[in-house]
């Protein structure tokens, strides 16, 4: 099939879709026709549009976790521990990293292992694997809306089973699923398999189904500067509406810097907003802001001072939701007390902050205004090089270095660029790579790192990058030299 960002017809999809479904025996289990009637049947209260929609207009941010393990019961019993003890406002299931590769033997293995040690031997939940029949298990025993969240470049299969199960979310993108997840999947193939996963969601629209889909924001989570995730996450905006999604979560990993990351919000909602209209697209557009995506501090204490910070954040910009750490996560999958703990520390947070917002100093706004300059660059630039067709841009971009993510594995990434945060703690640039900026732009972001140079009594350099990156961890924001 030609790429181009253009909306599938139904033939196309259809034709696609045999395949799909064949690529594992649970395929044979989802029934459009029939899962649509679930879908119908799905209560308000169990709807990610319909609580979305509810927390925006109260002005208020929901507090969601991460969790997944391989059992139907076990991942029943910690969601709804999460969702009782840890009082989450919007319920996850974290798919497994070989269901991510479309590895569904291993999962298979994995589940007989899990079930012979009585404890999950993966590392999220094989929704494939269980079909749509063990998924909708999972979300009838529930009563809050159920999103699934991986990291898949090719999520078709997995999209169509957990759609059918009621499920009414889906986070990912062909970009964000697959540069910072993946070594060698081509971009011509994640944003053709993307398009797949929101063409099913905009054929459930057609038949009065509405979902969500939320591109993955925070990219490699490693000091990832703002306009280059905000592009990202515009980009994947659009991909999404052109095949007929009209609900959209949009989202942005916490980098540290307050006055930065409330700017980065929101320059992100008002320019999605922006090409939403430009482009004639109908979008209800919501915003998540992910808690520190970095290295964690090992200690438990320290770790809630950075759950924290983030649910400060989140709350002072107005996102609609945070997406919740928990003091394990310097360890690893954290137990359901742990994951707990983390979201009603969020909770308490968020609670004391809710209704204030940041007052509009010069420099929020001289920030936001940066932010969107240079997310406009990038973005001028991708349909530049598309002649006008953003799929076709989006290939060429990453060829030219004109999109690049710092840190990402994947081969088609350029891998040119290198950021560092200033001597505030906001992320800057100190290799701009290919990346379409200004002059200005670029003497700006140079500026500011060498008064932090001058300030630390060392030269710029990449030595800033790693002591930035190990900050965290060590209790900072910023890496100052020993
Ligand atoms: C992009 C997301 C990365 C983060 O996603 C969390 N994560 C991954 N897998 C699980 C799981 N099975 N249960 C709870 N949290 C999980 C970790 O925090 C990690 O840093």
């Amino acid at each position: 099939m030609e790429l181009k960002n253009k909306k599938w017809t139904e033939d196309e999809f259809f034709k696609a879709r045999e395949e799909v479904l064949n690529q594992w025996p649970t395929g044979k289990g989802v029934n459009l026709e029939e899962a649509a009637e679930y879908l119908r049947k799905v209560p308000e209260h169990k709807s990610f549009p319909f609580k979305l929609k509810k927390a925006k207009e109260q002005g208020i941010t929901l507090a969601q976790p991460r969790a997944g393990v391989a059992l139907i019961e076990d991942h029943i019993n910690l969601l709804k521990y999460l969702q009782d003890e840890g009082e989450a406002d919007l319920l996850p299931t974290t798919i497994d990293s070989y269901t991510r590769q479309n590895r569904y033997k291993e999962c298979e293995i994995g589940l007989e292992e899990s079930r012979k040690a009585g404890r999950s031997m993966l590392n999220g939940f094989p929704a494939v694997n269980h079909g749509v029949e063990g998924c909708r298990k999972v979300f009838e025993a529930i009563d809050l809306p159920l999103q699934a969240r991986h990291g898949t470049p090719d999520a078709r299969l997995l999209s169509e089973i957990i759609h059918a199960a009621g499920w009414t979310s889906n986070e990912g993108g062909a970009i964000s699923y697959n540069i910072p997840y993946a070594k060698n999947v081509s971009l011509e193939k994640s944003i053709l398999d993307w398009q797949y996963c929101d063409r099913l969601v905009g054929l459930y629209e057609e038949m009065g189904i509405s979902l969500n889909r939320e591109p993955f924001g925070p990219l490699t989570g490693t000091l990832v500067p703002p306009s280059i995730s905000n592009a990202i996450a515009i980009i994947e905006g659009l991909l999404a509406a052109e095949q007929g999604v009209k609900n959209i979560t949009l989202g942005y990993g916490q980098c540290g810097n307050l006055i930065q990351d409330v700017a980065a919000m929101k320059a992100l909602e008002e320019q999605a907003n922006e090409y939403f209209k430009e482009y004639g697209y109908d979008v209800e557009l919501t915003t998540v802001f992910h808690q520190w995506m970095g290295g964690f501090p090992q200690d438990e204490a320290k770790a809630f001072g950075v759950i924290s910070w983030g649910s400060a954040t989140a709350a002072l910009a107005g996102a609609t939701k945070v997406i919740v750490k928990t003091p394990h996560e310097a360890v690893g999958i954290p137990t359901k007390e742990a994951n707990a703990a983390g979201i009603k520390a969020t909770k308490q947070t968020l609670n004391l902050l809710r209704g204030q917002r940041l007052p509009m100093p010069k420099e929020l706004e001289e920030e936001i205004k940066l932010i969107k300059m240079e997310t406009k660059c990038i973005l001028d630039k991708v349909f530049e090089v598309g002649k006008g067709d953003l799929a076709v841009g989006v290939v060429k971009a990453f060829e030219m270095g004109i999109l690049d993510i710092p840190f990402a594995p994947s081969k088609f990434n350029a891998g040119k660029v290198l950021p560092a945060r200033d001597n505030n703690g906001a992320v800057r640039i100190l290799e701009f790579g290919n990346l379409p900026f200004t002059k200005e732009i670029k003497d700006f972001h140079r500026s500011l790192l060498e008064e932090r140079a001058r300030y630390e009594k060392r030269k710029i350099g990449f030595q800033m990058v790693v002591d930035d990156i190990n900050a965290v961890g060590k209790g900072f924001l910023v890496g100052r030299p020993n």
